[in-house]
């Protein structure tokens, strides 16, 4: 007699965000586990997509979609049978800051957009949204303890106020129209994937060590880092949570502490001489909270999707090696982050 399989039932995801870090790591990982998938963007643009795969990527079903209109995603979720979506599109700290107005149609509207579209499929649907560390301020965390899920929002930017806003939103469609959903809050992403910039430049220090360019971190003090590949684990996870769980809930994302001026000896473990190429400047310390009391998803999930740093740190140094040799390595970080560094918003060409 055959073993019973354990194989998930397959189902059909629609991915906001697909051309953005996260939104990659979750299409590659759901083609990895044999489910269906729709990535959705503004743009077009597979190139993450392909170096988080190290592969080409023309063959995933692609729509443009802008999430600021309704009609088009009730469309899209509708004509394509969708299951459960994963809601990545968003427009990042610096745009939100430039143009709040923008910022609130995109992340704030956009949202409620997706809940407004799930409302209407009337069925079942799995949803995750996007939520962000970015609803604690540094005055979060006092006397030395971690930030729990339940803390007290206290957000200091535009951004940070439009996440705040798509928690309530989904508590109301939870309340109002029984849509369940999951929110999480990722706190500082690295990987293959993260471009440039303050959050990101422990990736900026690895893609710089591997190519032979000299880094400086801003800054050597403690923050919270989670890898793309487990973050995009942690929301598909959560995608399955919310059907089974009903409700609201709103998690932080687990990582590890660690102090940024420890980086350079870690990644010179794998590339030698890097402690020489990369140095830690004395910037600030990092806006959002660096450590979490009991995360919710560890006491839910258990463990198992954290990878060590130190793994974490060899896996990312090795994947930015093939991605170098395939000729599919992005621009690399040989100056500092500054202004310049930020890519053009997402909706400049649109
Ligand atoms: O770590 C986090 O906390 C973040 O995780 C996710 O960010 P990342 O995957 O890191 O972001 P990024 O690489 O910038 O991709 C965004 C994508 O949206 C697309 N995008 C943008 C605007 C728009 O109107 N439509 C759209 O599709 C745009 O074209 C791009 O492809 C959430 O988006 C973010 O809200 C935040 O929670």
């Amino acid at each position: 007699m055959s073993a019973p399989s354990t194989a998930r039932p397959v189902r059909r995801y629609l991915v906001t965000g697909a051309a953005g870090c996260l939104g990659a790591w979750v299409v590659a990982e759901l083609l990895a586990a044999g489910q269906e998938v729709v990535a959705t963007d503004l743009t077009e643009d597979r190139r993450r997509l392909e170096l988080v795969r190290l592969r080409p990527s023309d063959d995933v079903p692609w729509a443009r979609l802008d999430v600021t209109d309704l009609d088009a995603l009730t469309a899209v979720l509708t004509e394509n049978a969708i299951t459960d979506v994963i809601h990545l599109a968003g427009l990042q700290v610096p745009f939100c800051a430039a143009d709040p107005p923008l910022g609130a149609a995109v992340n704030v509207v956009g949202t409620v957009n997706v809940f407004e579209a799930v409302r209407r499929l009337e069925r079942r649907t799995g949803l995750v949204y996007a939520s962000s560390a970015a609803v604690f301020g540094a005055a979060s965390v006092s006397g030395g303890h971690g930030v729990r899920d339940d803390a007290l929002p206290d957000p200091g930017t535009h951004y940070g106020v439009f996440k705040v806003a798509n928690e309530g939103t989904a508590q109301q469609y939870w309340r109002e129209s029984g849509v369940a959903s999951v929110g999480l809050r990722p706190f500082v992403v690295f990987g293959v994937g993260r471009d440039q910039g303050r959050t990101s430049s422990a990736t900026s220090a690895m893609l710089s060590a591997v190519v032979g360019d000299r880094f400086e971190l801003p800054g050597g003090g403690p923050a919270l880092l989670t890898l793309a590949r487990d973050c995009a684990r942690w929301f598909i996870a959560a995608c399955d949570l919310s059907l089974t769980r009903g409700g609201c809930d709103v998690w932080n994302v687990p990582g590890q502490t660690v102090r940024l001026d420890d980086l350079p000896a870690l990644i010179d473990a794998h590339v030698p001489g890097a402690a020489d190429l990369i140095t830690v400047g004395a910037g600030a310390p990092s806006a959002v909270p660096s450590r979490l009391e009991d995360p919710a998803l560890h006491r839910v999930l258990g463990r198992d999707i954290d990878t060590p740093l130190a793994t974490a740190v060899a896996e990312t140094v090795a994947h930015f090696r093939q991605a170098l040799a395939l000729g599919i390595l992005p621009g690399t970080a040989s100056s500092p982050p500054s202004s310049a560094d930020v890519p053009s918003s997402p909706r400049s060409t649109s």
